[in-house]
């Protein structure tokens, strides 16, 4: 593996859970494998789980890291070419990301879209330009249009928490939120579950209010649905996840029904497990009493993002060194 963007980076969603589960059973059996290897880990945005996750994954392996807060800490980045910069920003992404790469053998990458223009946002331009610049193998670490590490770390903990016969239903709801959201989470969520799907792993099931709708290419084969009661009856996972519009780029509509996930709706489900990326808005996206409750995932899948991180650091060193 020399790049982790998208669900595309992997051959079988099947197999990566597995190695990433051996990971967890066994955090430091590959800690010769890092080492006097680089990590950068590059932020142009917040982070909590991603940073301290996926450094403690290259710490696992033996790996260094060096993290940079470039929305804090660097210089202000111009990604566009062929533009004179006497205006407000100083340091040029050609240059910038190829110096990095002279730094680290990995790097990973945060960049959160603009959400003003689709067609920039979607072009993926400025992960594209970092990525041929460093010249390195590169993680994203949520790019504008997708999450890969969290996708991944989902799917670890749904394998981990179903031990029933049969294919757990999976189904992504949207929640209401005061602000307009990237849909980059629930791309991905929806484009490796569908992965999921058709290996036979599980059903899936995409719920929104009309109007946010997610872009086609993320839900090959998801059963798609306006009715959150009826998408929620014998749900085994309920992802919840809030976004703004991909139709009308970054809009919030107002959507009359309530769209939290609280106990009384949770009743619906085959007692369901409820899972969130987080951060999350309590009692705004999803109840206390959810949280709170015997139901919730979020914390342990947060924990997991270790292991998504750790199993896609393994595979790249594993490339490096061969
Ligand atoms: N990395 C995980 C999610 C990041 C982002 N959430 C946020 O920006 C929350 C902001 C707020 O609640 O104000 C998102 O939904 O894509
Ligand atoms: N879920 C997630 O990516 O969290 P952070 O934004 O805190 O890294």
């Amino acid at each position: 593996m020399n790049k982790f963007f998208s669900v595309k980076d992997v051959p079988n969603i099947g197999e990566i859970v597995n190695e990433a589960l051996a990971l967890k059973a066994a955090p430091n059996a590959h800690e010769a494998l890092g080492k006097h290897k680089m990590l950068g880990l590059v932020f142009l945005n917040p982070s909590l789980r991603t940073r301290m996750s996926t450094q403690k994954a290259a710490l696992n392996l033996g790996m260094n890291v060096i993290v940079m807060n470039m929305d804090k800490d660097g210089w202000a980045l111009e990604t566009q070419d062929g533009v004179v910069m006497n205006g407000t920003t100083v340091e040029h992404i050609r240059e910038a990301a190829a110096v990095m790469g002279e730094y680290c053998d990995i790097l990973g990458l945060r960049s959160f879209p603009k959400l003003k223009d689709r067609e920039e946002d979607y072009s993926e331009d400025l992960f594209n330009k970092f990525m041929n610049f460093c010249k390195v193998p590169v993680v994203s670490l949520e790019s504008a249009t997708r999450h890969p590490l969290q996708s991944l770390t989902d799917i670890i903990t749904i394998t981990e928490n179903w031990s029933k016969p049969g294919k757990p239903k999976v189904v992504l709801a949207w929640a209401p939120h005061v602000k307009a959201l990237p849909q980059a989470v629930p791309n991905s969520f929806s484009e490796w579950m569908c992965q999921a799907q058709a290996e036979g792993l599980i059903d899936f099931t995409v719920v929104h209010p009309s109007g946010y709708e997610l872009a086609e290419e993320f839900t090959p084969g998801a059963n798609i649905s306006n009715n959150l009661t009826e998408s929620l009856a014998d749900a085994d996972f309920v992802y919840v996840k809030n976004w703004s519009s991909y139709k009308e780029y970054g809009q919030v509509y107002p959507v009359s029904e309530n769209w939290m996930l609280d106990n009384e709706k949770l009743a619906l489900t085959n007692d369901a497990k409820v899972m969130h990326c987080l951060p999350v808005r309590r009692d705004l996206e999803l109840a206390s009493e959810i949280l709170d409750g015997p139901n919730s995932l979020v914390v342990k899948e947060a924990g997991n993002r270790v292991w998504a991180a750790q199993v896609v650091l393994k595979r790249m060193l594993e490339e490096l060194s061969k």
